[in-house]
């Protein structure tokens, strides 16, 4: 390997251009030696001004493109698993933006090339686990000062959603964070899902459910409760208090400055995900970068990334006919532990 370790990124859209101005920026030990996106403008647009990076419309030029040492996936998530199973094929560590694919039987492939292979090559991009806050909270629950978890609630809200958000995505796409949220705070798996589908908002598109309220039931007796609303209209929002037997934390509030004037104080609330978790996306992809220049994967796994897809499926079940809906895993691969 090259003292910089070659990354191609394979989208360059908000996540796929931040990522490609983070590596070689914020993040060392690697440089972006190629992207690819249909959209040639785009990718274009995102390596201006950088030397010795090609350019491609296809993913699989750019995983063949001299230099590729490892993977970033940033396409929207049908295109995922296409470029996972080629860039595992070629043995190349891969940071996949989440969700790892749009459904648990695509994501369980994923699993299978992966357990074939004998060893992790793919970090999913949870990236609430390299958040400051949510690893405060994690160290406290594990740590029991406060008791055993009894509840999680939770508040996920966005400015405003894109054109192809459906109902479902509130649930596969936004929830997936609370998903591994969920099972990483507490070490449970999800066992059952219910939605409730209050009256929609004026502001959010015609047809659109949104908010919703999504409540996980845990293999531990937790009971979390998720607020997804993702056309609130005013900001980016992600909070979440973990009530235990003898205390409870919350984090998601401490994120801006107050200004105090005279008879009033006011904070920023942040606009979108690149501001409210930027710290976070760094932390992720230096510990992608450094396990992968030593040819391994660490953090939210493949596996991990099918379990939110399994559970997300319940989730979406549970939307369209309002039951309880229990959550069905496959056999845990034993290279997961
Ligand atoms: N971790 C987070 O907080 C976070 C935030 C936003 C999006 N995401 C995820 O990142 C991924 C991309 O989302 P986005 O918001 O950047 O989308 P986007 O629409 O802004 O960008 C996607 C880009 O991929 C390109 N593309 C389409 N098909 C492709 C293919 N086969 N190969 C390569 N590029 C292709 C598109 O032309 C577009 O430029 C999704 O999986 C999404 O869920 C994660
Ligand atoms: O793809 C995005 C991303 O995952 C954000 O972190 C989340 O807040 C949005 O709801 C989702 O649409």
């Amino acid at each position: 390997m090259s003292d910089l370790l070659g990354v191609a990124v394979l989208g360059a859209g908000h996540m796929g251009a931040d990522h490609v101005r983070r590596i070689g920026g914020t993040v060392g030990g690697a440089r972006v030696v190629a992207v690819a996106d249909p959209d040639s403008e785009r990718a274009e647009a995102a390596v201006a001004g950088r030397a010795g990076v090609s350019v491609h419309r296809e993913a699989q030029d750019a995983l063949r493109a001299p230099g590729v040492e490892a993977v970033l996936v940033a396409s929207p998530e049908a295109a995922h698993e296409e470029a996972l199973l080629a860039a595992c094929a070629r043995g190349l560590p891969i940071l996949c933006e989440k969700p790892l694919t749009p459904d648990s039987a695509s994501a369980l492939r994923v699993v299978g090339a992966e357990a074939r292979l004998g060893r992790r090559l793919i970090q999913v991009g949870f990236m609430r686990r390299y958040d400051a806050e949510y690893a405060a909270l994690k160290a406290l629950l594990d740590s029991r000062d406060l008791g055993r978890p009894l509840l999680l609630h939770c508040r996920h809200r966005n400015v405003s959603s894109p054109a192809h958000f459906t109902s479902s995505m509130l649930i596969s796409s936004s929830v997936s964070h609370e998903i591994d949220a969920t099972r990483w705070l507490l070490g449970q798996e999800i066992t059952a899902v219910t939605v409730m589908r209050p009256a929609p908002s004026a502001g959010a598109p015609e047809g659109l459910l949104d908010p919703q309220l999504v409540l996980f039931e845990t293999s531990g007796g937790a009971v979390v409760d998720v607020e997804i609303f993702v056309n609130s209209g005013f900001g980016y929002e992600v909070r979440c208090e973990a009530v235990c037997e003898r205390g409870s934390a919350q984090i998601g509030d401490a994120h801006t400055m107050v200004v105090r004037t005279p008879g009033r104080a006011y904070e920023d609330v942040a606009q979108d995900y690149l501001v409210r978790f930027a710290d976070a996306y760094d932390r992720e992809v230096r510990a992608w970068v450094a396990a992968a220049r030593r040819g391994r994967a660490t953090g939210p796994s493949a596996w991990d990334g099918y379990a939110a897809a399994a559970v997300a499926e319940a989730g979406v079940a549970a939307l369209r006919t309002g039951a309880r809906v229990c959550v069905e895993m496959a056999e845990r691969p034993a290279l997961y532990g």
